[in-house]
């Protein structure tokens, strides 16, 4: 089952060259895929364009069984699909943890008692119950990564789309975060540089490249070499 299917996305931010060119992509239930690519070369557009926070310039979003054009429609694909920035500053604007994390289940209709047990459940799994009622802007770089994840969680979504999730934490949390990502059950685009979260996530990977999505499974047989066109 396709989750989310990109077709022909073309976007620019300027009238230079384009950021994506033409980029087909699929996500389906129980993948994760590994979005690869040099600094620049369009990712974190890629992952917005996703969810619609960029609008491109050419190409259909398809998402849970959907074409999605307009604001409205981009609304739903962001509670099922579960975007954590590369700054977890862009996530959380609440002042306390609590808040934070019940932001998104109290936008999703539930009471002030069922977002208190979603808040208090999602903090618990992930480790965090005693970061409740911390001020989230004077959390550590790493508590906030983890508490972004934690806000994202509370939503339920059915896909993840990590951007650079282990970026700039130190060596515990980075593999606090790993294992947590590794028992998840959701499907997953995951930016990253970090080859061990590739190796240990992915079950598929994809370049982005000059615009183009280029994709290569993990360890292919033979050989490590990217096929030359991504699939259709
Ligand atoms: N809002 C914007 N306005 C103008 N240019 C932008 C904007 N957002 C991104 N860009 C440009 O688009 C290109 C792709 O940026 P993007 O952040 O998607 O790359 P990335 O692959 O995620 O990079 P990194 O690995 O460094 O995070 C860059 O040249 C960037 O400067």
């Amino acid at each position: 089952m396709t989750l989310i299917r990109l077709e022909q996305v073309t976007h620019a931010f300027d009238t230079t060259h384009p950021v994506l060119d033409g980029v087909d992509f699929q996500l389906g239930k129980g993948e994760r895929v590994a979005l690869l690519g040099a600094n620049g070369s369009g990712k974190t557009t890629l992952l917005h364009v996703m969810v619609g926070l960029i609008r491109p310039k050419a190409g259909t979003v398809h998402a849970f069984g959907r074409e999605r054009r307009a604001e409205a429609d981009f609304v739903e694909v962001r509670a099922k699909a579960g975007l954590l920035f590369q700054d977890a500053d862009d996530q959380l604007f609440c002042p306390t943890v609590a808040e934070d994390v019940a932001f998104g289940p109290l936008n999703l209709g539930k009471s002030k008692a069922e977002a208190r047990e979603i808040v208090h459940a999602v903090l618990a799994r992930l480790g965090l119950a005693a970061l409740e009622d911390r001020v989230t802007h004077k959390l550590s770089g790493g508590q906030k990564r983890l508490v972004s994840l934690a806000a994202v969680l509370a939503m339920e979504p059915d896909a993840l789309l990590l951007d650079e999730p282990t970026n700039a934490l130190d060596e515990a949390t980075r593999e606090r975060l790993l294992d947590i990502l590794a028992g998840l059950p959701q499907a997953m685009v995951i930016v990253s540089h970090d080859r061990e979260v590739i190796e240990r996530l992915a079950t598929r990977r994809v370049t982005l490249a000059g615009g183009r999505l280029l994709g290569c499974r993990p360890n292919p047989p033979g050989a490590n070499a990217p096929d030359p066109i991504f699939e259709s």
